[in-house]
């Protein structure tokens, strides 16, 4: 990519999107194209088509999609498919149709199935069937794998797909119904913290509640224990008891957001379709690379560690009602590594910098 090139970053305000976009800048690339998703709808295909041919962008990333935890996978089952599919037919469509010299698809390590053997290999997509919770989403993610390399051999196109693990960093979704693990615990121990220590200013600041001084009325503060109780935060006496989703076994390996933009913007310089060509079997193989570090964590340990950097003390009860999902998915990033990328910011430090980013 020259540094000039004209890049388009779809999604350039999301987690990944915004990493990408200043992993860009901060390596000299001056000329992008962004458009949010109320300028552009990217599931409207003629939109899609007109932006196009109007700017006519000389590298794509793909880091635009319906994203979510996974009761929202879960729960908006249609709109994860939909959406999903939509934005990604109507971008690599148009990068295939306006010339665009290289694509990056961003899909997700829940394309592997449920129970696939771990840690998981670009080998084993499509050997057994998925994980319920998530199958719609895993779904489209696999059609937009297969999708770029299907225009690769019937146009010649070079588009390219990275399957990130679980991440999280600046920018994140701190929704608490709809976000990812990894987010959602640190906004409710955040509040968890708040609630032990009183501090109404801070509980009100995070949950938009305005104005400040009215929470100290008691009804105000009943609203408030009601609002903290939907999203299992709960004070009995002194004592703080905060819900953690499902049992706390799952295993789950995270990335630091800003780690896996270098990863894209590294194999978007090096890295082409046809080094996919396997010169012995003569066959295209594995067109997709894993991203991660290739270490996991349980849910509960991991909550040990967000308990630890925020300073909360109460406790922890895991609720069985809600989806455990799949019990383990690791990436094998060792193809990743042989290329020679390995990521830089470890899960503790990780945690730190996002709670830092968090609290300003
Ligand atoms: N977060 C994670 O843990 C993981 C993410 N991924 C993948 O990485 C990619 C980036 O995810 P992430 O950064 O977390 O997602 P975010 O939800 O943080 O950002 C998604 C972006 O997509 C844009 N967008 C969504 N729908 C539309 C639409 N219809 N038209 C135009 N723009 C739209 C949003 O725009 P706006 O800001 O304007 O609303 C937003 O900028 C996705 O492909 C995701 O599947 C894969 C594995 C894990
Ligand atoms: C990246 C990946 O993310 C999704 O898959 P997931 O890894 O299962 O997603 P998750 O981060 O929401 O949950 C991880 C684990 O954590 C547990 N858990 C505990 N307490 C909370 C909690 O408070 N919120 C959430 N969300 N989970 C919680 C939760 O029950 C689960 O066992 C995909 O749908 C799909 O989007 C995808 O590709």
């Amino acid at each position: 990519m020259k540094k000039d090139a004209k890049i388009y970053i779809a999604g350039h305000r999301g987690l990944v999107g915004s990493a990408i976009l200043k992993n860009l800048q901060a390596k000299g690339y001056t000329n992008f194209v962004t458009r949010t998703h109320k300028e552009l709808d990217l599931t409207d295909g003629a939109a899609v088509s007109t932006f196009f041919a109007t700017e006519k962008p000389a590298y794509v990333f793909l880091a635009a999609a319906k994203v979510g935890g996974i009761v929202a996978n879960n729960t908006y089952r249609a709109d994860f498919i939909y959406d999903n599919l939509m934005i990604q037919n109507n971008v690599i469509h148009q990068s295939f149709v306006h010339g665009v010299k290289k694509m990056m698809f961003l899909g997700s390590t829940c394309i592997y199935p449920k129970n696939c053997p771990q840690p998981m290999k670009e080998d084993y997509l499509l050997t057994d069937t998925l994980e319920y919770t998530n199958e719609p989403y895993a779904i489209a993610k696999i059609a937009g794998i297969k999708m770029c390399e299907s225009y690769n051999l019937q146009y010649g196109t070079n588009f390219i797909s990275v399957m990130p693990t679980n991440l999280y960093g600046p920018n994140d979704n701190f929704d608490l119904e709809k976000s990812h693990v990894l987010p959602a615990l640190i906004r409710k121990m955040h509040l968890g913290k708040a609630l032990e220590n009183n501090d109404w200013d801070t509980i009100c600041k995070d949950l938009d509640r305005l104005p400040i001084e009215g929470v100290n009325g008691s009804a105000q503060k009943d609203v408030i224990y009601s609002v903290l109780d939907k999203y299992g935060i709960q004070k009995n006496g002194d004592a703080v008891h905060l819900e953690i989703w499902g049992t706390g076994k799952p295993m789950r390996e995270f990335l630091w957001s800003e780690d896996m933009a270098d990863a894209c913007v590294f194999l978007m310089e090096k890295r082409d379709f046809k080094d996919c060509y396997d010169a012995g079997t003569k066959e295209i193989r594995n067109t997709h690379i894993n991203i991660g570090t290739g270490e996991d964590i349980s849910i509960k340990d991991l909550a040990q560690v967000i308990k630890e950097t925020i300073g909360f003390k109460g406790e922890l009860f895991f609720n069985s009602n809600k989806p455990d999902g799949t019990m383990k998915k690791l990436t094998d990033p060792s193809k990743l590594h042989g290329l020679g990328w390995k990521h830089a910011i470890d899960l503790e430090e990780g945690v730190e910098r996002v709670y830092d980013w968090y609290l300003k």
